[in-house]
This record gives structure tokens, sequence and C-alpha cells, in this order.
């Protein structure tokens, strides 16, 4: 089976340099001459060369004839290319993370007309799996046997994927995490300390949880790779843009509005989804209103820690 990555970022190309050292696979991007000339990605992943079997393309055409296409641009973008795309007959999986803005809906929605939608997520740096570091993912596809093509043909010597069945509550863990990243960045950054973070981190999860419960998920899988996995590294490491946009928020600091930060359109998204759903949840509420510049970090702390005292 062909494979093709779309989206030329630090993360498709981290997944095409993986997938080139053990086989054929084609990265499609929308800017890559440099990258075909110099077999590398000198703006995201400076230094790690392409394998032979990595084929950098401009055509479009062409990566989408491969059987497994790997879709790795931002998720706001995610909708507006499967709408101008035929995916039908295919089988996509989404590498992005995040709740569209416009819809409400998690990749896997948005990818229902292709005829196989799966979902890759869980604890990785690009920067990691390009290197060959060791990393473990979430591969959820409602359709089991899919689901254990994908695991074979994606795994490698170095990335591990785990199958899961429960595509929301994977796709959700993915999403919500990079809220409470933001969060706990903007602690960190206003010099708020170790347990004030730690506490985030918990009471974040709480709202994971509840939004992941109120949309069908398995309580289990927010416990495995693609939840608390994926928060744990998100939320303490500085390699993550989620956690450096907080840094610099709670430091009061300005911030590049071109890098891919996924939490600051989900924490919006999750406005709407907290209404309909009628879920209380502060923190990403919080962060959605430290993101748009309607509380600074003083503020959004006056506002967690002035909520009627209520049992855990
Ligand atoms: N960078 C990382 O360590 C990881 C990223 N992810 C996820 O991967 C997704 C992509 O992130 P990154 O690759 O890191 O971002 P990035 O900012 O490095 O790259 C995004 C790429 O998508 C391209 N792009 C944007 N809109 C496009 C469109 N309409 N059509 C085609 N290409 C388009 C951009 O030109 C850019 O090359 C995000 O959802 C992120 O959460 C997941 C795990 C790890
Ligand atoms: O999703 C990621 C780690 O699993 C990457 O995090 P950032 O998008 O915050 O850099």
């Amino acid at each position: 089976m062909s494979v093709a990555v779309i989206g030329a970022g630090a993360f498709g190309t981290a997944l095409a340099i993986t997938l080139g050292r053990q086989g054929p696979v084609t990265l499609w991007g929308r800017d890559v001459a440099g990258m075909q000339a110099e077999r590398q990605n000198p703006r995201r992943l400076p230094d790690v060369h392409f394998p032979d079997d990595l084929t950098v393309s401009t055509q479009l055409e062409t990566a989408l004839a491969a059987d497994i296409l790997l879709m790795a641009v931002p998720m706001q973008a995610l909708a507006g290319f499967v709408s101008s795309h035929d995916l039908s007959g295919k089988t996509v999986v989404a590498c992005c993370k995040g709740i569209d803005l416009n819809t409400g809906f998690g990749p896997a929605k948005i990818l229902e007309t292709a005829q196989h939608a799966a979902v890759l997520t869980g604890p990785s740096f690009a920067a990691d799996i390009a290197r060959g570091l060791p990393t473990a993912l979430t591969l959820a596809c409602s359709q089991d046997a899919v689901a254990r093509d994908l695991q074979a043909q994606l795994s490698t010597p170095t990335l591990r994927l785990y199958r899961s069945a429960d595509v929301i509550g994977a796709e959700l863990g993915g999403a919500l995490k990079n809220v409470i990243a933001i969060g706990c960045g903007a602690v960190m950054g206003a010099g708020l300390g170790h347990s004030a973070r730690a506490a985030l981190m918990t009471r974040g999860f709480a709202e994971m949880q509840r939004v992941a419960g109120a949309y069908g998920a398995q309580a289990d899988t927010l416990m495995g790779l693609s939840g608390l996995g994926d928060l744990t590294l998100t939320c303490t490491s500085d390699q993550s843009r989620n956690y450096q946009l907080g840094l610099a928020l709670g430091a009061g600091r300005a911030f590049d509005a071109s890098v891919t930060v996924e939490g600051a359109a989900t924490a919006q998204a999750l406005r709407r989804v907290a209404a309909d759903r009628k879920l209380d949840l502060p923190i990403c509420g919080t962060v959605a209103d430290l993101v748009d510049g309607h509380v600074d970090i003083k503020g959004a702390m006056d506002l967690l820690l002035g909520r009627p005292l209520k049992e855990e």
C-alpha cells in the first residue's frame, strides 16, 4: 500500500522521514522546492536529512493517488482542503489536533467523505520522531481491520502505534490538551509555580474528561497516550508551541502569530461546545479569554480562584 503525507510542516515532514526510513513515502507540500533541492526541511527540522525513499512532491494529484493519505495540515485548514479534493475511495489518517472553529467538528467527522477515516494522535514532538527517538502514539479507527492494517503500515522501529476503536475519545484528548497547555504555560510564564501548574493540569484533565464523556468517549481513552500522555508532554515541555504561547501570555511578551498553535482556535471552539452541551469548562473558557486578550493572567487567576468551593 502506498503512503503519502499531505502537508510538509514539522509534523508531516517528521512522519515522512520516519516512514521513509523503512519504505517509499511521498511528502506533498505547498512550498517544497527548497526541500527537494536540499533533502531536508531547513525551516522546521534543520539538519535531519531525508532518507532516499522519501519523495518530495509538488504534484498534489500524484500524492493523492496514494492508498493511504496522512493529513498533516493544521486543523483549521483541514475542512477547506477536504472540501476541494475528492477523498472517496481513500484511507485517510488525520494527524492534526483540534476542533474546527466553523463547524465544531473534529478531524474524523471532517474526513467522513473518505472511504476510511482514522486519527493518529498522542505525545510526540516532530523533532523527536524525525531524530528517531522512541515515541508511542494512538492510531484510532472505528473499523478494526482498517486499524490493524494502518497500525502495521505506519509503525516503525522507533514509532510504536497502539490501536483504539474510540476515535472521538482519541481526537478530543489531542484537541483539548493543547488548550490546557496554553494555560499551564501562562502559569509558568507568570511565575506562579509548579504547584499551580499541577493544579491546572489536573483540573484541566477533569474538563477534558467532561467534554469527552459528553461526546460518548470511553473514559479509558482519556487515560491513555492520546489524553493523559499528550497532556503531560505538552504541559511540561517548552518545546510545545501551545505551552510557548502560554509562557508569552503569562509573561506579557509578544508571540509570533505565524506559529501553529492549535489550542488557540480550539479554546474558542470550546465556548460553543460548552454552551451547546451545557458543560462547565472554566479553565478552557479562561484560556479562550486569555488568548483573546479579554483578561490578563492576573484576571484569569482571580476568575479561577474566585469560583465557589466545591467537591473534587
Ligand atoms: N509539530 C509537532 O510536534 C506535532 C504536530 N502535530 C499536529 O500536526 C498538525 C500540523 O502541525 P505542524 O506540522 O507542526 O505545523 P507547521 O506549522 O509546522 O506546518 C503546517 C504546514 O501546513 C501547511 N498548510 C497550511 N495550510 C495548508 C493548506 N490549506 N493546504 C496545504 N498545506 C497547508 C503549511 O504550509 C505548513 O507547511 C497540527 O494539528 C499539530 O497539532 C501533532 C503532533 C506533533
Ligand atoms: O502535539 C504535540 C505534542 O504531542 C505538539 O505540541 P505543540 O503543537 O504544542 O507544539
